[in-house]
């Protein structure tokens, strides 16, 4: 019989997550059945939904929930063989046995067969995937950016963030990008932003914004809510657009921030808001790999790591995460 390693959320989240919200236990696995298909994790994606979203998807004792990359060990489904790759939506969990497709949708999707053997899976996780994928459909299908554009993005050193800012030097428009530390600013100019400033230091956001882009912005990709939302808001051109993906500065709060009401800026420049899930385009995922992954073989779409070893780790990692501590895209080895 296979035994599982599996972290538990013991207790939801109440401001920022503790490591005692979370607890390690080992569990049995079932046989398998036709349809069922056993991974075993490899990796391990820490995303800021996992702090976001997690009321709304798990209940106190529910296996924690989150994304790996994971090799299928045994299979009776044809469309999953023994040896073949998966990105797997089955928590946190060294093995499990899963059908392909939950009542929340795919539970597992295979890497494209065309995946070059000198890019790390991993990648899947990441640039060449979910926050990939978002940088390009918050970009492409809700700011519906042109040449020549400038564009705002917040949380900008981040794995969408900075996805995005190179989309957007791809795709001919002017791109400033905000980050916390002096390291992802120098960081964000060698991926090419033209314009890239500490958010933590400088003495005013909306000054800060106005010098990165005096004419102001067509569109801006925003992640983080709070003052920076506002400021950016200020500096938008008239019919600007803001692709609303997240609000990352507000996940851990216990009390709601208060902003000024947002009505005159939207309303005298005539702003477009929009708000989407990355799962609103499920159905160009495949396509749109493929699309990220040209980029990345012809060095337009560069990206790093940041690797913690041990699944003891998951929830030490996570914290560190949510933190926008260090610089890369968050990932567990096992
Ligand atoms: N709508 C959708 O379908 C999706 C939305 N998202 C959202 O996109 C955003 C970015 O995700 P992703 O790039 O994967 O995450 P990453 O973990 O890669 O990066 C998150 C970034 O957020 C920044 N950050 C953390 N706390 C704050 C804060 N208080 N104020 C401002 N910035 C902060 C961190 O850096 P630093 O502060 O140092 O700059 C860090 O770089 C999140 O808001 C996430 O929820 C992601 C995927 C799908
Ligand atoms: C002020 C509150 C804002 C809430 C923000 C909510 C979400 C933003 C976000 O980060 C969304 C991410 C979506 C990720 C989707 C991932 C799927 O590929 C996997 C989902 C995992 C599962 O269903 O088990």
């Amino acid at each position: 019989m296979v035994k599982a390693k599996v972290w538990i959320l013991k207790k939801h989240f109440e401001g920022f997550p503790k490591e005692s919200n979370f607890e390690l236990k080992e569990v049995d696995l079932p046989e398998l059945q036709d349809g069922d298909v056993l991974v075993e994790a490899i990796y391990f994606s820490l995303d800021p939904y996992m702090r976001s979203l997690s009321k709304m998807f798990l209940k106190e004792g529910d296996v924690q929930y989150g994304t790996q990359l994971a090799k299928v060990l045994k299979s009776k489904d044809p469309e999953f063989p023994e040896g073949c790759y998966v990105v797997a939506d089955c928590g946190w969990r060294t093995h499990t046995v899963t059908k392909a497709k939950g009542p929340r949708g795919p539970i597992l999707t295979r890497i494209v067969s065309e995946w070059p053997t000198d890019i790390p899976m991993s990648l899947a996780l990441g640039s060449l995937g979910m926050p990939g994928l978002t940088a390009l459909y918050g970009l492409e299908e809700v700011c519906k950016i042109q040449p020549g554009q400038t564009v705002l993005v917040s949380a900008a050193a981040g794995t969408v963030g900075t996805v995005v800012g190179q989309i957007c030097k791809i795709k001919g428009c002017k791109v400033v990008g905000s980050a916390g530390g002096d390291d992802k600013v120098a960081y964000l100019k060698e991926l090419g932003f033209d314009q890239a400033f500490n958010y933590k230091t400088v003495p005013s956001l909306e000054e800060a914004l106005k010098n990165a882009s005096p004419e102001g912005y067509d569109c801006y990709f925003e992640s983080v809510g709070g003052p920076m939302f506002t400021a950016a808001l200020k500096n938008m051109k008239p019919g600007g657009r803001i692709a609303v993906c997240g609000a990352i500065a507000t996940y851990n709060d216990t009390t709601p921030q208060m902003c000024p009401y947002p009505h005159h800026e939207i309303i005298v420049r005539s702003l477009t808001i929009q708000g989407f899930m990355v799962t609103n385009y499920k159905e160009k995922d495949e396509e749109s790999v493929k699309r990220l992954l040209t980029w990345m073989k012809e060095g337009k779409l560069k990206t790093k790591e940041m690797v913690t070893v041990g699944f003891d780790k998951l929830p030490i990692a996570f914290m560190k995460m949510l933190k926008g501590d260090g610089l890369g895209k968050a990932i567990v080895k096992v």
